[in-house]
């Protein structure tokens, strides 16, 4: 999958997250989507259990790479996410340190991509300390400090905030829709993006029409 990372310079790399059924999954690998993102985490209305993760894992084998999304999980969690889903990708959304990223990394062998949330010039600052740790930097807009679920809340940051950002292979999400893609990735200069709740009919329910939708602003951008 380093592919997917060296591709990030040329054409638009688009990831969609928080797949949980077959039809949705199979409408994002129809609409030409790279990655599909799944998530391992209880609180989130996009949480799939391992036998899911089972079936979704074998239906996108080798025609979508598979991101399992966790939040601070531990070694014995992500040795279960991992056996489950067969993912190509790790993605940590929760306040993993750059040298518990590294151990995830050596540990696993999988590439990272770690999110960071922002609000602040000084948050883009600061996601540098996963430069040449994490295999991609995913900027996404800060969660209030007490937020029971640290992301795919459908809000988006300041883009203002990445213009000139220096990070090598970065990812952009946080309140992306079919509708607002293309000037965000104008705006930010991002090639790669994610979303979760912009392609959604109601929170935590995937629309096949969104995700096609998304996928060809994203491609026109
Ligand atoms: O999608 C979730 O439920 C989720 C749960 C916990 C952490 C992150 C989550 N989603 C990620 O959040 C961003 C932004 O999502 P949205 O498009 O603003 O809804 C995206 O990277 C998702 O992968």
């Amino acid at each position: 999958m380093a592919a997917t990372s060296a591709a990030m310079t040329q054409s638009a790399i688009v990831k969609i997250c928080g797949l949980s059924s077959p039809e949705t999954l199979l409408a994002a690998i129809e609409s030409g989507a790279d990655m599909a993102g799944f998530v391992f985490f209880e609180k989130s209305p996009r949480h799939i259990d391992f036998e899911t993760a089972r079936t979704l894992g074998l239906l996108a084998q080798d025609r979508i790479s598979k991101v399992a999304l966790a939040v601070d999980a531990d070694d014995a969690a992500l040795q279960d996410i991992i056996e489950a889903l067969a993912p190509d990708y790790l993605q940590l959304h929760g306040i993993e340190t750059p040298a518990r990223v590294a151990e995830v990394k050596a540990r696993f062998g999988l590439p990272v991509i770690k999110a960071a949330g922002v609000a602040t010039p000084a948050d883009v600052e600061a996601a540098r300390a996963y430069e040449g740790v994490a295999d991609v930097i995913l900027f996404d807009a800060k969660p209030a400090p007490n937020a029971a679920v640290p992301g795919g809340a459908g809000v988006a940051f300041d883009w203002s905030l990445l213009r000139g950002v220096a990070a090598k292979h970065w990812m952009l999400s946080g309140g992306l829709t079919p509708e607002n893609v293309a000037e965000a990735m104008r705006l930010t200069g991002a090639r790669a993006v994610d979303v979760s709740s912009g392609v959604e009919r109601e929170r935590g329910v995937k629309d096949a029409a969104k995700i096609a939708g998304f996928l060809a602003a994203a491609r026109l951008s």
